[in-house]
């Protein structure tokens, strides 16, 4: 797993100077340069020399990755062999299908790079055990919401009532390997209050964070994925119930009113880990 908090991951057209410049002071967890969705196909050479240049000119207070083109594309080889030169931390893979995929953009990285698939495509939908567990490891799982209500000619509401069933397969495919689920994309810029309501079922659906398309998103999905000060401090007493000497050989104990299992432990334990992660990067800040 990325031991990095991933609760805003924000999509930023590396065609976009401007906006490449802004991301690099932005509080987001993850800055991801776009080469796909976002780029044109006559800027595509343009946007990818100015990825690399600003993989390796760095400066950026979030962890920065690259989404490349789908290696089926005219441009996926190219954007591959590129960003090997410069080796950024993540390189995201937009239309996962096969395992395959994934080995060879992991093979021209040199095994080096944290790799992360996006869902996007209905074959994918009915390949994510094979994708969750390919043997070149990814770190995570993203839906491409916009890519998916396009192929499923589904008519997205505000609940996402056409494609729950579809995030919930996600989160579990991310879960059997072990890896990082991230919410797709909220495309109403200007409506805050039902993002925070996606950032809220998503988070209810067991998603670690969530894709972003502008600054201004970014604090309510930090709010949305943080574990609050409550659940906290319960993972704490859960932790300190199961450590006593008395709880060793119990797999129940009583905390207050309510039963707490020894499968809690280790929700409390990741739910801790994260919390640490999140004060060990703003530390560091
Ligand atoms: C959607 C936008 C085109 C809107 O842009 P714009 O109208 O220019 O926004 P603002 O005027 O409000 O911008 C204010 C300032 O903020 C900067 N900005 C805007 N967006 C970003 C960003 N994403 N990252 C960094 N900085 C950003 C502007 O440059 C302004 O800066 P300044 O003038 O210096 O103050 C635009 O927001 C945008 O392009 N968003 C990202 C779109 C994107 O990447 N899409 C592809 C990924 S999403 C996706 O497709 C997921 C998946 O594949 C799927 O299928 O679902
Ligand atoms: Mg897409």
């Amino acid at each position: 797993m990325t031991p990095h908090p991933c609760r805003s991951v924000l999509f930023v057209p590396a065609s976009n100077p401007r906006a490449v410049a802004k991301a690099k002071g932005l509080n987001c967890d993850v800055v991801i340069l776009d080469l796909e969705d976002a780029v044109a196909p006559d800027a595509k050479e343009a946007a990818r020399d100015a990825a690399c240049a600003a993989v390796q000119a760095g400066g950026f207070r979030a962890m920065v990755g690259v989404r490349i083109n789908s290696h089926d594309s005219d441009w996926g080889e190219a954007d591959t062999r590129a960003l090997a030169e410069v080796e950024p931390r993540l390189i995201v893979l937009p239309k996962v299908e096969r395992a395959t995929q994934i080995k060879a953009v992991s093979r021209a990285m040199g095994g080096h790079t944290s790799l992360w698939a996006m869902i996007e495509t209905p074959r994918a939908l009915f390949n994510l055990e094979e994708i969750a567990q390919c043997e070149a490891p990814i770190d995570a799982l993203m839906p491409g919401v916009n890519d998916l209500a396009v192929a499923l000619g589904a008519k997205l509401g505000p609940d996402r009532e056409p494609i729950k069933s579809w995030l919930a397969m996600i989160v579990a495919a991310a879960r059997v390997s072990n890896n990082l689920a991230i919410d797709g994309v909220y495309n109403s810029i200007d409506n805050l209050d039902g993002l925070a309501t996606e950032c809220a079922q998503g988070a209810a659906f067991g998603f670690d964070g969530k894709s972003l398309i502008h600054p201004s998103q970014i604090d309510t999905a930090n709010a949305a994925f943080a574990p609050d000060a409550a659940a906290v401090a319960h993972a704490r007493e859960i932790v300190e119930a199961f450590s006593s000497p008395d709880a060793e050989a119990l797999g129940v104990v009583r905390i207050d009113d309510r039963m707490v299992e020894r499968l809690h432990l280790e929700q409390a334990k990741r739910l801790l880990a994260s919390h640490d992660a999140l004060v060990e990067a703003q530390s560091r800040e």
